[in-house]
């Protein structure tokens, strides 16, 4: 039943006179969240599921000296090169003359399509360009509400400092996501962006490292992830070219039809292309997502600790420099492929059982990429004094994640000389600028923007990417 109040609006005579959105659409919003950790990071932000129980506050008397944030850029349209497939996708079903049969007859409607602007490629969802008003779902209310939940996590952090500096990458959407989160800390705090640079030519001082390694080869072990059975998409489009005469969707145009689920979720609210998968599909694509991502951007690929220690570093060196540094909490804005670059290295989602192509390890399976890096994504290092003794620990996502071999602190923290023991040993051996190639593409071999940033002025050109 809708409530009466809501009735009597859309019945009004004011509300036929505007666009409103449909009954139905407004009854749709907000029912599909289960399916979110299933869509490869492309569907709205989740907090990690499979919760520890763990407070994600600082245990009992114990206060927080440092955080560091570093956050994934939120809800977004698809990129360019996937908005083109998509739209291959989309344009075989928009010729098909017949009507259509099962899931897809909502087609049938005067269903428009949720990319309706190219330039909205690329670029954070936002109040303005979602294409239901009542989308609750944009990058843009993602990025200020989780402003709110650090100014009530952290705020006291922020007290004796009049000026806090925060860090993006130099793409739009990024960028775009770090203003949202400014704007909403509120007129009390005085925060100057600094924008680093994402292009080759900044070579180590980068956010995103990924762009800096030359050597890095996405299809590096795809002859394990090929591997992989597409099964399940030629058994997609089967089923619907079967309910459809003479529509033809191809395996590729199945899984495009992943991508539309999540990211129209995104853009309206609500997917009604979502009601074509199973349950069964829905994890099958969610654990190739996870394969694939295992080896070009985890733990699977030897050289992505490396790409992850150039980052790694600079946060422990930011612990360590805890006291003496005047700023307490230090924020990042970034791509999901750089924050798994860095998890990797980190170490907290490799159990050393490698994923394999031939079933889902269900049981042995720590590293579920959405959950780690969902659109949003938020990866907090903690440092708290509890009596005279320092502790660190990882909240990602809102969960408390321990570090496995070294949580006998409070609230199942490391202590401070323990964690710097444990980094140095993740840390062993690896070399960013070395087995990347970096001096290829640049003469830049250390990253100094958390330290000089009062002296270099950041400001390098947005880009769509
Ligand atoms: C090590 C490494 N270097 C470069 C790439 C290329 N790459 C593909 S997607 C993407 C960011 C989109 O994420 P988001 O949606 O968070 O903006 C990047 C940087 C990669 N996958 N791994």
């Amino acid at each position: 039943m809708l409530p009466a109040i809501l009735s009597a609006l859309l019945a009004s005579p004011v509300a036929q006179g505007l666009v409103v959105p449909q009954l139905a659409e407004l009854q749709k919003i907000g029912t599909q969240e289960d399916i979110f950790p299933y869509l490869a990071g492309d569907a709205p932000y989740f907090s990690y599921p499979n919760d520890y129980g763990i407070p994600r506050e600082a245990p009992e008397s114990c206060q927080i000296t440092q955080v560091q944030l570093i956050a994934r850029h939120g809800e977004r349209y698809p990129s360019k090169s996937r908005g083109r497939k998509l739209f291959k996708t989309w344009y075989k079903l928009s010729n098909y003359t017949k009507t259509f049969n099962g899931s897809l007859s909502f087609l049938n409607d005067d269903y428009e399509f949720f990319i309706q602007d190219m330039d909205n490629l690329e670029q954070e969802t936002t109040l303005k360009n979602s294409v239901n008003p009542l989308n609750p779902y944009t990058g843009e209310m993602d990025a200020k509400v989780h402003a709110r939940d650090f100014l009530q996590q952290y705020g006291n952090l922020l007290e004796n400092s009049t000026n806090l500096t925060v860090f993006a990458t130099s793409s739009k959407r990024v960028h775009d996501t770090a203003e949202y989160f400014i704007e909403a800390l509120g007129p009390d705090y005085n925060v100057t962006l600094e924008v680093i640079d994402e292009e080759p030519s900044a070579g180590a001082n980068t956010i995103s490292a990924g762009y800096s390694c030359p050597a890095w080869n996405e299809s590096a072990f795809s002859n394990i992830t090929d591997a992989y059975s597409d099964s399940y998409l030629k058994n997609i489009a089967k089923r619907l070219n079967k309910q459809n005469p003479g529509l033809n969707l191809t395996s590729s145009d199945a899984f495009m039809l992943f991508s539309w689920c999540a990211y129209e979720i995104t853009a309206r609210g609500y997917s009604d292309i979502c009601d074509v998968f199973t349950q069964d599909e829905l994890i099958r694509y969610s654990y190739y997502d996870d394969l694939s991502n295992y080896y070009s951007d985890g733990p699977g690929y030897p050289l992505i600790k490396d790409v992850g220690s150039n980052l790694f570093n600079a946060t422990v060196k930011l612990l360590k420099q805890s006291e003496e540094l005047d700023q307490k909490a230090w924020l990042s804005f970034t791509h999901d492929t750089d924050i798994l670059n860095y998890l990797t290295t980190v170490g907290l989602f490799d159990d050393g059982n490698p994923l394999n192509a031939t079933y889902i390890p269900f049981r042995d399976h720590v590293f579920h990429k959405s959950w780690q890096v969902p659109m949003g994504a938020r990866v907090y290092t903690q440092k708290f004094q509890c009596s005279n003794e320092s502790y660190v620990r990882y909240v990602i996502n809102d969960a408390v994640i321990p570090i496995e071999s070294c949580s006998s602190g409070p609230g199942f923290s490391c202590s401070e000389n323990d964690f710097y023991d444990y980094a140095a040993s993740r840390l062993q051996g690896l070399n960013f600028v070395a087995a990347c190639n970096v001096t290829s593409v640049s003469n830049v071999t250390n990253l100094t923007y958390y330290w000089d940033y009062n002296t270099t002025n950041y400001n390098s050109p947005l880009l769509d990417q």
